[in-house]
């Protein structure tokens, strides 16, 4: 089942068009990448699915509910870190939290686990004003997580964040996929973040959703060395996979690690001998700036 369903979403604001015709779904458990370059429409299609912007055309659809008909329901399941983490800055992260589960009704019990989930330790009695623009995502994330959501919207969580706290970040994202049943939708501009912390990716340009090209979807790609002959018969084995003869072996493209072992069941049937396996690293970056290119 869909977790969320949009379809058709169109938005002007002012005289400009920003939305046309915005299509896409996110299914369980799912961590869905939103990229496309500044001002493409990313937080005004965020905006539109957490009700703080109405669309002029289009439906969405929350957990089966539409949130144009049935607005409360919809947005039970779902939480959203937009922007800057709205945080009283002179309450402490304790009291930040205390605010906000007082609002939406949520338990004791639920207050310590996001404490802890928080990591800020005894920086949580510390004015929030004070944090690090880390520590006020965690708290944010913390906030938006208080409700148990089924969806979660980031807006550029990443935004300010150093290596480390992208990496811890991208750990968190994941535990809460795994732990908590939660799909998530992460926008950023920076495509090699995404890369990392997504399943998969929607791209969006000028308010037009766009294919990712192939390549970007083939994110696993090995060298594969053999001895003479056996090359040709490991293209063979290759048949519907993207592959390129190099000089030093042949490389082979593939979606996911399944598709991968699928080949080399085949390799290993035909008693196809590897002599040496090199993980090839895709220029992300690269392919990102040709994309928008073509599509700008
Ligand atoms: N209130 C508004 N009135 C008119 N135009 C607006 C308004 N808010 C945003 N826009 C325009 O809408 C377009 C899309 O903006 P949006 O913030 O959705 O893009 P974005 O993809 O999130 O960009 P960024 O990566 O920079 O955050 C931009 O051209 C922006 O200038």
């Amino acid at each position: 089942m869909n977790v969320v369903e949009v379809k058709g979403l169109c938005k002007s604001l002012g005289k400009k068009e920003i939305l046309k015709n915005v299509s896409f779904t996110i299914g369980e458990h799912e961590i869905v990448g939103f990229i496309g370059p500044n001002g493409s429409g990313k937080s005004t299609t965020m905006k539109c699915l957490t009700s703080l912007l109405r669309p002029d055309k289009g439906s969405i659809v929350i957990c089966g509910h539409d949130l144009l008909k049935e607005r409360e329901e919809a947005l039970r399941y779902t939480s959203a870190l937009i922007e800057n983490p709205g945080l009283f800055p002179t309450l402490s992260g304790f009291e930040n939290l205390i605010y906000f589960a007082k609002l939406r009704g949520v338990d004791n019990a639920r207050v310590e686990e996001i404490i802890a989930f928080t990591k800020l330790g005894k920086h949580i009695h510390k004015r929030s004003a004070h944090y690090s623009l880390g520590m006020k995502q965690r708290l944010g994330l913390g906030i938006a997580l208080l409700a148990k959501p089924k969806f979660l919207i980031l807006d550029e969580p990443t935004n300010g964040l150093d290596p480390s706290g992208i990496m811890e970040l991208r750990e968190e994202l994941r535990e809460l996929v795994n732990k908590e049943g939660m799909s998530i939708l992460v926008s950023s501009h920076q495509l090699g973040e995404m890369d990392k912390i997504a399943d998969r990716l929607i791209c969006i340009n000028n308010g037009v959703i766009i294919e990712p090209p192939q390549h970007i979807q083939e994110q696993h790609a090995y060298t594969f060395l053999f001895h003479g002959e056996d090359q040709m018969r490991a293209k063979q084995c290759a048949k519907g996979l993207r592959v390129e003869e190099k000089n030093k072996g042949l490389c082979v493209y593939f979606h996911n690690e399944e598709e991968m072992q699928v080949y080399l069941g085949k390799l290993l049937k035909e008693q196809i001998i590897i002599r040496d396996i090199v993980k090839e690293v895709i220029d992300i970056e690269q392919l990102y700036r040709e994309m928008y290119q073509e599509e700008g």
